[in-house]
């Protein structure tokens, strides 16, 4: 196991293939652009202010990961991005336009599955397509060979509750893929996975990513996660939410679960550790702040 020499790596080395595909990403279009982007939550009078001044281009068929703190705007930035919320100050462009609302040009998977618990699961991959105007028949026709390719044709006619959380999660990215979009927006997807179907599933996305023309933005609060899909990694830290650090991953594709053990690897989540406190270490020093006048008052009432 690589941990060990983890730390002699830098991160920000990338080995020659990798810097390779990075130069190859960078000379693509820019898909999605997004400007000088900020939101601003008013509440009983008090302001939060949840994103400031976020930059990127993501280029056509990149992988960008976002991560960052509980509380940084991940949700925020994911939910302005898919048009679901205003922003509050600058603006993001889908192919140089800008966008100002939900549109196809954007598809979405949540977290909690998300399926029409009442609509077969080839009837949910549908769905986007008769919105698009296409025909019955052409709709289950493109449907049942977006099911193909996730490997779910045999479960065409099942509902939704008959499948597995990870089965349930392939049909909504089917369902957003098949409208065919240019940006698939993912709000921790796979987190309400257990840990072997969350693996299968990011061996699984990347396998259809590497496939079609789909350009990635993939919200997660799991370090591996994002290393492990990732060609870059937007760092965000919380209150405001600000633009922390943008990685480039140097590890090759395709990707291997063997790459998680790599001396790359750990380094990059070596580092990413030191940007991000986790939640445990958070409530810790919330704690220590509140001890000593806590402690003060026990003694106070034992005395
Ligand atoms: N509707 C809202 N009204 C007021 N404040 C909000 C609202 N939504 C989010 N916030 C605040 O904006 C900040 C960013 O929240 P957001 O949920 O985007 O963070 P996050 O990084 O997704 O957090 P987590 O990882 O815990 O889900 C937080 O301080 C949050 O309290």
């Amino acid at each position: 196991m690589g941990a060990g020499n983890g730390m002699t790596v830098d991160y920000r080395v990338l080995p020659p293939d990798v810097a390779e595909r990075m130069a190859r990403i960078k000379s693509r279009d820019v898909v999605l652009r997004v400007e000088n982007l900020g939101k601003v939550f008013a509440q009983r009078g008090r302001e939060t202010v949840a994103l400031e001044d976020i930059n990127m281009n993501v280029h056509r068929r990149e992988f960008v990961c976002v991560v960052g703190p509980s509380g940084c705007g991940k949700s925020t930035l994911v939910r302005i991005l898919a048009g679901l919320e205003q922003a509050s100050s600058g603006r993001i462009l889908v192919d140089d336009k800008p966008v100002d609302g939900p549109g196809p040009d954007r598809g979405m998977v949540f977290q909690k599955y998300t399926l029409f618990p009442w609509r077969t699961v080839c009837q949910n991959v549908m769905f986007g397509l008769e919105m698009a105007g296409i025909s019955k028949d052409e709709s289950r026709r493109q449907a049942m060979q977006w099911l193909q390719a996730i490997g779910l044709e045999r479960f065409a006619d099942s509902l939704p509750h008959q499948l597995s959380g990870g089965m349930q999660q392939r049909v909504a990215i089917a369902r957003a893929l098949a409208a065919q979009p240019r940006v698939l927006l993912m709000d921790e997807p796979f987190s309400a996975l257990d840990a072997q179907t969350r693996v299968r599933m990011q061996t699984h996305l990347m396998e259809i990513w590497r496939k079609i023309d789909i350009t990635i933005v993939f919200i997660t609060h799991d370090l591996d996660e994002a290393i492990y899909l990732a060609d870059r990694i937007l760092v965000l830290k919380a209150h405001p939410g600000r633009m922390e650090e943008v990685i480039e991953v140097p590890l090759s594709r395709p990707r291997r679960a063997e790459q998680m053990t790599s001396a790359e690897f750990q380094a990059t989540k070596a580092h990413l550790e030191s940007l991000i406190h986790t939640p445990a270490e958070e409530t810790a020093d919330e704690f220590e702040g509140t001890e000593v006048p806590l402690l003060t008052l026990v003694t106070d009432v034992v005395e």
